[in-house]
């Protein structure tokens, strides 16, 4: 079963008005994982899809959606995986991967089947992104020691942070296609500050591990008016290009980062000042 929506982007003079509740029906993403199902956001931010699998006691299969008007999901797109669960299984055209947590699979344009499996009673989540693709690069499994690291932030500021590079262009070779996974250290709290926008590329930001009872408010918007949206475990939420995404918790979590656009180049970024934004 395949559940579909579709968002409009917005432009980011006309989302400087929006209240809460039409922030959060333009851009978050509230319902990733439904039982032995496929939940797709489909947005208008550089065509890219966000979307959840959670194969309970069946099989999943991708389906199409309306608004690809494709044979398959994968004629014309990229597709890459994170499992933020136990461990699950994705067979791409009959080839079976075994992902654990925290583990990722780029699967290629022009694959004509992708299922989704548990293992051993184990309940995996897979968080998916896909972009439109124009060329076809093999399917790869990036394990978590095949993960580019990066450690980031400092105690001093509550934003030490491990960020593991996985679908990047020195990994798997992609179209489009950017995900990695930034994990807070306890005790600290933000991410992505010193906040940063890339008009070059949209972003989407998916919340994991973040403890029952605990939240995380997303600061997003234009640098000098900014917003912010309060995201429960396992939510996401887009980030236009023209926006910062940044976060602060109320306890350590960890977040799948994901994008497409321009370039492929993860260092492109324009930072912004803490004391600048607004
Ligand atoms: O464009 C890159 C992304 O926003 C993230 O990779 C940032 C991030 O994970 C972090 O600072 O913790
Ligand atoms: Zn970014």
């Amino acid at each position: 079963m395949t559940n579909h929506e579709f968002r409009y982007a917005a432009h980011p003079v006309d989302s400087r008005v929006y209240g809460t509740e039409e922030l959060r029906k333009e851009f978050l993403i509230p319902k990733l994982f439904v039982k032995n199902s496929v939940q797709l956001t489909y947005s208008m931010y550089d065509r890219y899809i966000v979307g959840g699998v959670m194969p309970v006691d069946q099989s999943v299969k991708l389906e199409t959606v309306p608004y690809l008007k494709s044979d398959n999901f994968l004629d014309r797109r990229e597709l890459g995986v994170v499992n933020v669960g136990g461990k699950g299984k994705i067979i791409v055209d009959g080839t079976a991967y075994e992902l654990a947590k925290k583990e990722a699979l780029y699967v290629g344009q022009g694959v004509k089947e992708v299922i989704f499996e548990s293992v051993s009673g184990e309940q995996p989540f897979f968080y998916l992104n896909s972009a439109p693709a124009h060329k076809s690069f093999p399917t790869k499994k990036v394990s978590a020691n095949e993960a580019e690291v990066i450690q980031l932030g400092d105690e001093k500021y509550a934003n030490k942070r491990v960020l593991n590079k996985l679908i990047v262009n020195s990994i798997v070779e992609t179209c489009q296609l950017q995900m990695g996974l930034t994990e807070l250290l306890p005790g600290n709290v933000w991410n992505t500050m010193p906040a940063h926008t890339h008009n070059r590329r949209m972003e989407a930001y998916f919340y994991f591990d973040v403890e029952e009872g605990q939240t995380v408010c997303h600061f997003m918007g234009e640098p000098q008016h900014t917003r912010h949206i309060f995201m429960e475990n396992n939510q996401a939420v887009l980030s236009p290009e023209w926006s910062i995404h940044s976060g602060s918790g109320t306890c350590a979590y960890s977040f799948v980062w994901g994008m497409a656009g321009e370039n492929l180049d993860y260092s492109d970024m324009d930072v912004c000042a803490p004391n600048e934004l607004r």
